[in-house]
């Protein structure tokens, strides 16, 4: 079984190819981890998938109709920003919207999970647009869970986090891959990308490079070559170590 599909995808902005004939399959309890450079084309990847861009060949969620997309899939975009002057439990619920009790989506318990998850609920009445950013970004992450599907898919969800709180995603996230859920987080934190991750997908100028477990990934070969960095790498007593060191020149 997948939960998501990708064959062909392609995507160009102008002449540019920003993403180049993508295959790739995402089943039931795998936690994958996108990694690549800046400008690497993760997000367009992600998005594109989505259906929230155009593109050339097939995804399995774009072809879904909107509302079925909503139960296969959640989103967790790149921009964090909560615009809305809403309370927290209020924006959490916005993630029932596609499912059919979407009429009293605040007493959810798939609401009050999310809300406990993310150690929301003593926030759960403020303003959203009160919250700290990394406040916001636990808010949206929760939003994404309540959505409750099988699949989801996180734009660099642990971007702007403490350590203890992109520990805590990373641990969730791993967690859900383990009850059965896939999920596909863009990441660039190598070192917990590592730890957590089952699969890491790396992406670079468009095109997936490498694909595999973290162990066989992140070699020094493809360190220096894709990321440009010298790197520590080492099996750790509860997983592996990764400690980046230094640019390199890239070949
Ligand atoms: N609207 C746009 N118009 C033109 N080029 C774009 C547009 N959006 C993205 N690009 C280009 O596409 C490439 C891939 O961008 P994308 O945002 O997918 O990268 P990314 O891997 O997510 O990067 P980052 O790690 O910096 O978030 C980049 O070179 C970017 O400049």
């Amino acid at each position: 079984m997948t939960l998501m599909r990708l064959s062909g995808l392609s995507l160009s902005r102008g002449a540019v190819p920003v993403l180049d004939r993508i295959d790739l399959d995402v089943g039931p309890g795998e936690f994958v981890g996108l990694l690549g450079p800046n400008g690497a084309g993760k997000t367009t990847l992600l998005r594109a998938a989505l259906g929230l861009l155009p593109a050339t060949g097939r995804s399995s969620l774009a072809a879904l109709a909107p509302d079925a997309r909503a139960r296969q899939a959640a989103y967790l975009p790149q921009g964090r920003d909560i615009a809305w002057p809403m309370p927290v439990e209020a924006v959490v619920a916005l993630g029932r919207i596609a499912h059919p009790d979407a009429a009293a989506p605040r007493d959810h318990p798939a609401v009050h999970d999310a809300l406990r998850a993310l150690g929301l609920t003593a926030l759960r009445h403020r303003d959203a647009t009160t919250l700290s950013g990394g406040e916001q970004a636990r808010v949206l992450i929760a939003r994404a869970l309540a959505q409750d599907t099988p699949l989801l898919i996180a734009d660099e969800p642990i971007a702007g986090l403490d350590p203890a709180a992109a520990i805590g995603v990373m641990d969730l996230f791993a967690g859900l891959a383990r009850q059965g859920r896939g999920v596909v987080a863009s990441l660039h934190d190598l070192g917990l990308a590592a730890r957590h991750c089952t699969r890491l997908v790396v992406l670079d100028g468009g095109r997936i490079v490498a694909d595999g477990p973290p162990a066989a990934v992140l070699t020094t070969d493809l360190l220096a070559r894709v990321f440009g960095i010298a790197a520590h790498l080492a099996d750790g007593p509860d997983g592996p170590i990764f400690q980046p060191l230094r640019v390199t020149p890239r070949a």
